[in-house]
């Protein structure tokens, strides 16, 4: 790769490897480190049966670190790790741009109509097929989205774009079809207490709610998705046990929801936890129907979603330039950014269609317009580097 602009990829490793392979061809099991080696690496493997690595630091110099009497010595499974570790990886990765919706709906100051529909434009020409407009939620609780109606209205119909909006209720469904929407999204909870202090009624009577709603959407022939929020941990209730997710997920799943994204609403969860909720609602819903939705507010956004990945999933809700947070969810920040998860994508050679200079000239539009740096470390990172 010449150009650091460029994601360091995929493509590379294998001559990673096989460099890595040179220095692993030594003499013995234990040969005393030169100042050669502390520039160039750090370890040392022998070939024999067992493998020994030794740690070559500035006060350690003969430190063994582990004997794997199963390690193969003969390069071919070494050259092997990099496809084990990323065979398993989706060719494509749907991204869902949830900035217009998840990113404005927790800002101080109302950000104006024209400046949303302008980024959802911008966000549109950036190649994103997925932009979640809007909510039809009470301007009572939400007054940052209390222009929906205008907002759905003001983005033209483009083709093959969808620009679901999010309704809680009846009333709510009803205004977005006045509006003109053509997808809708549903959006329940995994935490009793979340449910209570964000749609104001359990999560039993958030489902029947949602009953109706979808069945009033099929009738329309609307494509509805589903949420379940607090998948990992509620900020009343700590952790959430999986089964409740999978509960929750399975029956937004058999109202019809074609899509279920599953939200960590307040950022707390690490691929192990990720790795055992997911497995939970896997065996209720499709894997293909099964979006994540990361907010990044303990910075483990990235890591959950290539541990997704290698779970098969291959739909990420995501928000330029980290925008976001949830009114209801003290303390939570942003989504993971956009550009930072297009960034590791196009890194590891999955495709998504999407333009990273244009994404970013949305993230500038509305940091800008905010007030605020970048939210996305991809972007900071290059803007820096053709601004030398
Ligand atoms: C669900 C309700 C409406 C219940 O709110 P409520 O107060 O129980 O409802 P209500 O039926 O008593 O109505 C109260 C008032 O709101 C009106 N109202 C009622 N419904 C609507 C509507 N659809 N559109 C416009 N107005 C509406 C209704 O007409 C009434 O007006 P009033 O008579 O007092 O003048 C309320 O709690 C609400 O709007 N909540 C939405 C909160 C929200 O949007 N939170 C952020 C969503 S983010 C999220 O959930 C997580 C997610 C999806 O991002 C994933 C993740 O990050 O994990």
């Amino acid at each position: 790769m010449s150009s650091l602009e460029e994601p360091l990829g995929l493509g590379d490793l294998p001559k990673l490897s096989i460099n890595r392979l040179e220095r692993f061809s030594s003499p013995g099991p234990w040969r005393r480190a030169t100042a050669d080696d502390r520039d160039v690496g750090k370890y040392n493997n022998s070939c024999n049966n067992s493998s020994q690595i030794t740690f070559h630091g500035n006060s350690h110099l003969w430190q063994p670190q582990y004997h794997n009497a199963n390690s193969s010595c003969d390069g071919v499974e070494l050259r092997d790790l990099p496809r084990k570790v990323l065979s398993d990886l989706p060719r494509f990765v749907k991204i869902v741009e949830v900035g217009p919706r998840d990113g404005v709906q927790n800002e101080k100051n109302n950000v104006p109509t024209s400046v949303k529909i302008q980024l959802i434009h911008k966000l549109v020409a950036a190649g994103l097929s997925v932009v979640e407009a809007t909510s039809f939620v009470s301007p009572k609780w939400v007054p940052q989205l209390a222009d929906a109606k205008d907002v759905l209205s003001g983005i033209p119909q483009v083709p093959n774009v969808r620009f679901p909006v999010l309704t809680p209720n009846l009333r709510g469904f009803e205004s977005a079809v006045a509006a003109g929407a053509k997808e809708i999204a549903v959006f329940a909870s995994a935490s009793e207490s979340f449910s209570k202090s964000n749609i104001n009624c359990t999560i039993e009577e958030s489902l029947v709610r949602y009953r109706d709603v979808t069945a009033a959407a099929k009738r329309h022939g609307l494509r509805i998705r589903g949420y379940v929020s607090c998948v990992i941990a509620c900020p009343v209730e700590g952790a959430i046990q999986p089964s409740k997710v999978a509960y929750v997920a399975k029956e937004l799943y058999n109202m019809g929801c074609s899509e279920i994204s599953l939200g960590d609403t307040i950022g707390v969860g690490t691929p192990g936890s990720v790795v055992a909720m997911l497995e939970a609602v896997m065996s209720f819903v499709p894997v293909d129907k099964i979006a994540v939705h990361f907010h990044d507010t303990y910075g483990q956004a990235l890591a959950n979603i290539l541990a997704s990945l290698q779970m098969g999933i291959s739909i990420v809700d995501s928000s330029v330039s980290g925008l976001g947070g949830c009114p209801y969810a003290k303390g939570a920040t942003g989504n993971v950014a956009t550009e930072d998860v297009v960034y590791m994508l196009h890194g590891l050679r999955i495709e998504t269609n999407l333009d990273l200079n244009k994404l970013m000239e949305a993230g500038d539009y509305i940091s800008k317009h905010l007030g605020r740096p970048l939210g996305s470390k991809t972007a900071t990172a290059l803007r820096k580097l053709t601004n030398l």
